[in-house]
């Protein structure tokens, strides 16, 4: 059977409900069984995460540990060069065959710097983008040759995400939240409350570990 398999890759200094929430509505969505978050160890297009990726991954499985659609996958916290998503979409591909659905999840401001990402343009070869909305960021690209570039690829069925192997773009009408792993740092390190915007458990061992603080 080809089941559709997606991939949700970021920095997750920490994971947030802004990454949670959305995902899981878009399980519901279009039919996912199954999403692999998968931390990245080295952030291509930002600065250093200011936990380390040992932690990054506990936050992880704390956030997850009673969320059955998620598991973790590491193979980007394995590796010591930048976590370019088109090398790792390759080695995915090769690992899964030519058949096979895969797609990338990501947000809405992801979608507005993908055309800045090492070989870019390459990334759809191997798999389908998931856009989930975020606020405060346009659905439009800001270059017409990346709105032209978009277009092309997109989709609004998403049976076409389950049946073709890659290169769609679905851009899924997941609800909102205004949630962002910036924001939660700076209020943790002004000692403000941050219960709703993130698991307990990720909370608890922030502060057992004294991070962000
Ligand atoms: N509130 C949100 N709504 C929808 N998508 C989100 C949200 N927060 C993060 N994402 C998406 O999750 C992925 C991983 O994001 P990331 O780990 O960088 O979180 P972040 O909150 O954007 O972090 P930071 O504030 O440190 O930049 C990205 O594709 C991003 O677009
Ligand atoms: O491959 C790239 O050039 C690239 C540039 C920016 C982001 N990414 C990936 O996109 C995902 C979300 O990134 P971030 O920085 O929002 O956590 C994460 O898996 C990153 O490794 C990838």
């Amino acid at each position: 059977m080809n089941q559709l398999q997606a991939l949700f890759g970021g920095t997750f200094d920490p994971v947030h409900y802004g990454h949670l929430k959305p995902v899981e509505a878009l399980a519901n969505l279009i039919g996912l069984s199954k999403v692999i978050i998968m931390p990245n160890n080295v952030p291509p297009h930002r600065p250093q995460p200011e936990a380390t990726s040992q932690q990054r991954k506990k936050m992880v499985e704390l956030a997850i540990a009673d969320k059955p659609l998620f598991t973790l996958d590491e193979r980007e916290l394995r590796r010591d060069t930048p976590s370019y998503t088109a090398q790792t979409l390759h080695e995915w591909r090769e690992q899964q065959g030519a058949e096979r659905s895969l797609a990338f999840i990501i947000g809405q401001d992801s979608l507005l710097t993908f055309p800045s990402w090492h070989h870019y343009d390459t990334i759809l070869d191997n798999c389908h983008l998931i856009v989930c909305r975020r606020p405060g960021y346009p659905l439009a690209m800001e270059q017409a040759e990346h709105q032209q570039w978009l277009e092309a690829h997109l989709t609004t069925n998403p049976e076409d995400l389950h049946t073709l192997p890659a290169g769609k773009i679905f851009l899924a009408e997941t609800p909102w939240f205004n949630i962002s792993a910036t924001i939660i740092r700076e209020r943790l390190e002004r000692n403000e409350p941050c219960d709703d915007l993130l698991p307990d458990a990720v909370l608890d061992y922030i502060n057992e570990q004294g991070l962000y603080h």
